[in-house]
C-alpha cells in the first residue's frame, strides 16, 4: 500500500485538492477529522485535557461537554507552550487513529491511500509516509483565505499561521509541490497530475492484495525515507512540482 502525506500551512488548500483526490475513488484519512474525534466527551484525551487546560476550554465551561473550539484555539494559537502541552496530549491518539485506519485498509487491499495531515512534517509523522505532497500558497494569500473563511481578525489569522513552520520551509519534504496561487481549477488540474504521477504501478496494485508482499512493500517504502535522512540537513531539491516556470 501506498501512503501519501498530504500537508502545507494552514488555509492553503489542503481540503480542496481533497475534494479532487476523492473523485478519483483513492481513500483519505482526515487528520483535521481525527482531531475533533480525539477531543469527544468520552475519549481519554478529553480529560487529559480538561485536567490541564481546565473547564474554560469547554462549551458553557461545563464538564461533559463538547470542547469550545474557538476558546481553546485562541489559548493554544496564542501561546506555543500550551500548544505544546495540547500537542503532547492530541497528537499521539491522533498517530493511533491514523495506524488503526492505514491497518484496516491493508487489510481491505488498498493500493494507495492520501493521509491529509495539517502538521505531517512539524513531528515525525512525514517518515511513516511513502510520499509527500505539499500545498503551498504565500503566506499573505493564506491570511486573506483564513480571514475570508473564517471571518477572523488579522490578528488571530496570523497566530495561526505563526503556530506553523513556515510553508515554505515544508517545500523541502515534498515529492510533489502543489503550488496553489492561481483559480481552483488550476489548482484541480495540478492535482490530478501529481495524482497521475503517484499511481502505484499495476505490479504495485496486485502486490498489495497479497500480504506478505503487501508488508514488503510498506517496509521498503519507509527505509526508502529513512535512507533519505531529514531534509533540513540534506535540502534535496524537490523532485517534481506543478509550480509555473517563475515559481521555484
Ligand atoms: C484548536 C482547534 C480546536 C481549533 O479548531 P478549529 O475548528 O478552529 O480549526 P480546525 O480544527 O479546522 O483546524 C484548522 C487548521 O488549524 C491548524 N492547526 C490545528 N491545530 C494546530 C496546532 N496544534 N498547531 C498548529 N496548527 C494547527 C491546521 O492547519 C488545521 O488544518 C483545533 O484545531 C484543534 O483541536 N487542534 C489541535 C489538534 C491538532 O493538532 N490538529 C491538527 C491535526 S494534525
Ligand atoms: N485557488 C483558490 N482560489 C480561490 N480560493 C481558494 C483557492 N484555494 C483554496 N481556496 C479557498 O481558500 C480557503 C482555504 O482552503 P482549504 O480549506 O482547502 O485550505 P486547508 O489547507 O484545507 O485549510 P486548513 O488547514 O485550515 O484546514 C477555502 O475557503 C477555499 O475555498
Amino acid at each position: 500500500m501506498r501512503v501519501v502525506g498530504l500537508t502545507g500551512g494552514i488555509a492553503s488548500g489542503k481540503s480542496t485538492v481533497v475534494s479532487t483526490i476523492k473523485t478519483l475513488g483513492v481513500p483519505i484519512i482526515d487528520c483535521d477529522l481525527l482531531a475533533r474525534l480525539v477531543v469527544e466527551p468520552t475519549h481519554p484525551a478529553y480529560k487529559k485535557l480538561v485536567n490541564h487546560f481546565g473547564t474554560v476550554i469547554l462549551q458553557n465551561q461545563e464538564m461533559g461537554q463538547p470542547l469550545d473550539r474557538y476558546k481553546f484555539g485562541t489559548i493554544i494559537f496564542g501561546d506555543a507552550a500550551q500548544r505544546k502541552v495540547a500537542n503532547s496530549i492530541i497528537h499521539p491518539a491522533i498517530r493511533d487513529e491514523i495506524l488503526k485506519r492505514l491497518f484496516k485498509l491493508w487489510v481491505k487491499g488498498t493500493s494507495l491511500v492520501v493521509i491529509d495531515v495539517p502538521l505531517l512534517l512539524e513531528g515525525e509523522l512525514w517518515r511513516i509516509v511513502s510520499k509527500v505532497i505539499v500545498v503551498y500558497c504565500p503566506p499573505e494569500v493564506q491570511l486573506e483565505r483564513i480571514q475570508s473563511r473564517d471571518g477572523l481578525s488579522a490578528e488571530d489569522a496570523l497566530a495561526r499561521i505563526n503556530a506553523q513552520r513556515p510553508l515554505i520551509e515544508k517545500v523541502d519534504y515534498a515529492d510533489h509541490v502543489i503550488y496553489n496561487t492561481s483559480d481552483l481549477e488550476s489548482l484541480k488540474r495540478s492535482t490530478l497530475e501529481v495524482m497521475d504521477a503517484l499511481k502505484p504501478n499495476p505490479v504495485w496494485t496486485v502486490l498489495a492484495y497479497i500480504p506478505p508482499f503487501a508488508a514488503l512493500l510498506v517496509v521498503w517504502e519507509i527505509t526508502r525515507r529513512h535512507l533519505k535522512g531529514d531534509p533540513r540537513k540534506t535540502k534535496p531539491t524537490p523532485k517534481n512540482s506543478s509550480a509555473p516556470a517563475h515559481a521555484s
